[in-house]
């Protein structure tokens, strides 16, 4: 458990965080210059607060009214940048073993094969890092903080470099760091797709204040936060779970709370647990069971709440300016006790007359969900 309750001014800027981190991954998400670098920076003792404390599972790193200020070497911490930072006249097995050098002897150390195994990197030992891709330069790089056997592992966009492919071919690794080595992640991110992915919890920062922090899943159903979260890529996710496959259509057929999903064919077998993401945006609305429709999806639901107005449909974060203009409106609805979401024309939701309470026809394309929106379910532990 990490906890964190910080102030600290650089420039014109101030820093007043306070947070609790659990198991799982802990998504720090906002604008550029919201304060991520910083706080992440502040977690791992590269920079000081002018007051406040952070602690990590009962042990206080800094805490400014008692005068105690563990340096960066002695907190156990792991720290994965943007860019990877090896060695570049050490192989990758040399790489890997300088982590090691970190790790506390009374520490409870991971066996290299262990890392080498869990990371993929077997067939790298001996290369020097020129001779490596950008994402395997990385999961080196995340082995090496792994053999620190560190207690938190941080990992400032280190993701961020790679194009989609590599993203893609790592975030599977992150994925069993979070599943089967249980070791706690403070990640940075710019993208909502990444941290619907791999976080559990979620700290929305703005101008260097906490706006949000809880359930990923809870927050991203929250239509007065799409402001901060990007509206053009607002979701939620569905717990699914596969019921079978129609190979003359090529379709998979899932099985969620909220109602049967037909999406894409997947490549996996009857009972696989998994998470669908359903973007705002590919949801459409209906007030009458719609007949006759090429949409494959028909969930029947309610309006939680409707809001966040906003003016263009692309817009990011950075156009919330637009939202006078008050073309859009985000609605949250419910089914079956999941949270999903759809961005409408204010002008359809004034027709459909949408209001918290009224019953509704959610309809999801099937081609609208994309393979790389189905990701593996978390562990039943890590599920809020
Ligand atoms: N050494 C410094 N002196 C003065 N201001 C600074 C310093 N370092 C950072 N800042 C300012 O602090 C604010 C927060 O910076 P930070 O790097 O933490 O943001 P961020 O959320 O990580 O941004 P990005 O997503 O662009 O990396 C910014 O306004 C930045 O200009």
């Amino acid at each position: 458990m990490l906890e964190v309750d910080v102030s600290l001014t650089q420039g014109a800027f101030t820093l007043e965080a306070r947070f609790t981190a659990g198991q799982g991954v802990t998504a720090l998400f906002g604008r550029s210059g919201a304060g991520k670098t910083t706080l992440v920076n502040l977690i791992a003792g590269l920079a000081w607060p002018r007051r406040g404390r952070i602690v990590l599972d009962g042990v206080p790193l800094v805490d400014t009214a008692a005068g105690i200020r563990v340096p960066p070497h002695r907190r156990r911490i792991g720290y994965v940048f943007q860019e990877a930072r090896l060695f570049p006249h050490l192989t990758v097995r040399q790489n890997l073993l300088y982590g090691r050098l970190f790790a506390p002897r009374d520490a409870t150390r991971e066996p290299l094969e262990r890392i080498v195994d869990l990371l993929g990197i077997g067939a790298l030992l001996d290369r020097r890092p020129r001779h490596l891709s950008g994402g395997e330069r990385q999961r080196v790089a995340i082995g090496r903080a792994l053999l620190s056997a560190p207690r938190l592992l941080l990992l400032d966009e280190p993701l961020a470099s790679l194009d989609a492919a590599r993203k893609a071919e790592i975030l599977p690794y992150l994925e069993r760091l979070r599943d089967e080595l249980r070791l706690p992640m403070v990640q940075v991110s710019h993208q909502i797709e990444e941290v619907a992915r791999l976080a559990t919890t979620l700290v929305l920062l703005d101008a260097g204040r906490v706006a949000a922090a809880g359930p990923v899943t809870a927050l991203m159903a929250q239509p007065d936060l799409f402001p901060l979260l990007g509206r053009f890529e607002a979701g939620t996710m569905l717990r699914a779970v596969v019921e079978g496959h129609d190979g003359d259509w090529g379709l998979t057929r899932l099985a969620t709370a909220a109602g049967p999903l037909l999406v894409p064919r997947l490549d996996a077998a009857p009972g696989t647990r998994l998470r669908v993401r359903v973007r705002a945006r590919d949801v459409i609305l209906a007030t009458a069971p719609p007949q006759g429709l090429s949409a494959r999806n028909t969930l029947a639901g309610e309006v939680v709440a409707v809001g966040g107005e906003s003016g263009e449909p692309g817009e990011d974060a950075g156009g919330v300016a637009a939202a006078a203009a008050g073309a859009i409106v985000d609605v949250a609805l419910r089914a079956g006790g999941e949270p999903l979401l759809a961005r409408v024309t204010r002008q359809a939701a004034a027709e459909l007359g949408l209001a918290p309470g009224l019953p509704v026809w959610i309809v999801v394309k099937t081609v609208a969900v994309e393979r790389r929106s189905i990701v593996p379910a978390l562990p039943a532990e890590l599920e809020c």
